[in-house]
């Protein structure tokens, strides 16, 4: 005989059931309370339903450079109209949309300005370069459902991120790499500041970013603790970009730059605190092993690593980033959104000590897992 499910399941069914009915939805219409809470359900759940038109209102906003256009300033709709070339009657429509969302105001009748939403979205280049980003990852979910069965596997992503395609011999030209490489640039201040809030990096003497990119977030550390000495590792074809990059910011003197494989080639071993930001969640957990085993091989005793991306978790933020990220990477077709226990067990496993979670104020961007070599 089938054991009874246990009582929190059958009173999710019973749940299940009672919202399934129109009668009891007709009732909850008619109690004030309930009416509330029955609206905000489904309110999120049009939301849900809506997310893409909403999402694309935002690309075109961007596009248009309507939110680039409000900055400091309110604006009419005939002045956005001639700003962006659509006729005001369309632009009024599309300015509306936007009220209704968060990112502008209607200040007074055909005057604008921008709201909360649209204030971030207009002063980060990296949220604006995300949401134009964007339009790539959308080709690629056009038929989620083929994605979901592996039927898809020559995605625009898997081309865009050059890595993953190619895991051996000398890795991405640099024209492969310029892309991914400039949109993390634009995309890394929120993530530095949401690190360097986190995490006190005073007694660092030598902070070495594995997988640095362009030194955006080297960069942003120097330039909040002068006395750092900075080291960056990437793949060759990005390694030149990197040096450029930090030159131009006048930090080439308190700088190395080295260019390898940083699942094989020996990392610089002088530094006190080493960091990965948005590397482990690229790669599936065998290659995660052979990045961790190599950094334990080349780091000496004692150094400090600093795990820092977006993880699944109990929050709002980290939930919302980890159903975001998995259906990304799945189109990437490597890697996954990991919990702070996931990535501490594969650190022990490496065998790092003193394997610790930070949160930090902002989950939806990263969290911190810190262990010792
Ligand atoms: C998602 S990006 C993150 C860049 C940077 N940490 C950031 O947060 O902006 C991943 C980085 O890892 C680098 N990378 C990928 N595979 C690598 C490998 N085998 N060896 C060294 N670097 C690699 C890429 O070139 C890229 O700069």
């Amino acid at each position: 005989m089938r054991a009874s499910p246990p009582l929190a399941l059958r009173l999710r069914l019973w749940r299940n059931r009672m919202i399934a009915s129109p009668a009891f939805r007709r009732l909850v219409a008619r109690v004030p309370l309930l009416r509330a809470i029955g609206n905000r359900k489904a309110n999120d759940l049009f939301r849900l339903t809506g997310g893409f038109i909403f999402s694309q209102v935002m690309l075109a906003g961007v596009r248009l450079g309507l939110y680039a256009a409000l900055v400091d300033t309110p604006a009419t709709t005939e002045s956005l109209a001639s700003h962006t070339g659509i006729p005001d009657t369309r632009l009024r429509i599309f300015l509306r949309a936007n009220a209704a969302l968060g990112l502008l105001v209607e200040a007074a009748p055909d005057l604008w300005v921008l709201d909360d939403a649209g204030v971030v979205l207009a002063s980060d280049r990296g949220l604006s370069a995300m949401v134009m980003h964007h339009a790539m990852l959308y080709r690629d979910l056009a038929e989620p459902d083929q994605l979901l069965r592996g039927a898809v596997t020559a995605t625009e992503l898997r081309e865009y991120w050059a890595y993953v395609r190619d895991m051996s011999g000398t890795g991405p030209k640099p024209a492969e790499v310029d892309g991914y490489s400039l949109l993390m640039r634009e995309s890394q201040a929120m993530m530095a500041d949401c690190i360097l809030a986190a995490h006190d990096f005073s007694g660092v003497r030598v902070l070495l970013d594995v997988g640095g990119g362009d030194g955006a977030f080297l960069a942003a550390a120097a330039n909040r603790y002068p006395d750092l000495a900075l080291r960056l590792f990437d793949l060759p074809a990005v390694a030149p970009r990197a040096n450029r990059h930090l030159e131009s910011l006048g930090l080439s003197d308190r700088t190395w730059v080295h260019g390898g494989d940083f699942t094989r080639d020996p990392l610089p071993d002088d530094a006190d605190c080493v960091t990965l930001v948005r590397i482990l969640c690229d790669h599936d957990d065998s290659r995660v092993a052979a990045i961790l085993a190599n950094l334990h091989r080349s780091l000496r005793s004692g150094t400090t690593l600093i795990v820092a991306e977006a993880m699944d978790g109990k929050t709002e933020g980290a939930r919302l980033s980890a159903a975001y990220f998995s259906l990304y990477f799945l189109a990437m077709g490597s890697g996954r959104c990991r919990n702070a226990q996931e990535i501490a067990s594969l650190l022990s496993a490496a065998g790092f000590k003193k394997v610790r979670t930070v949160a930090t104020a902002t989950p939806l961007i990263a969290t911190l897992v810190i262990a010792t070599r």
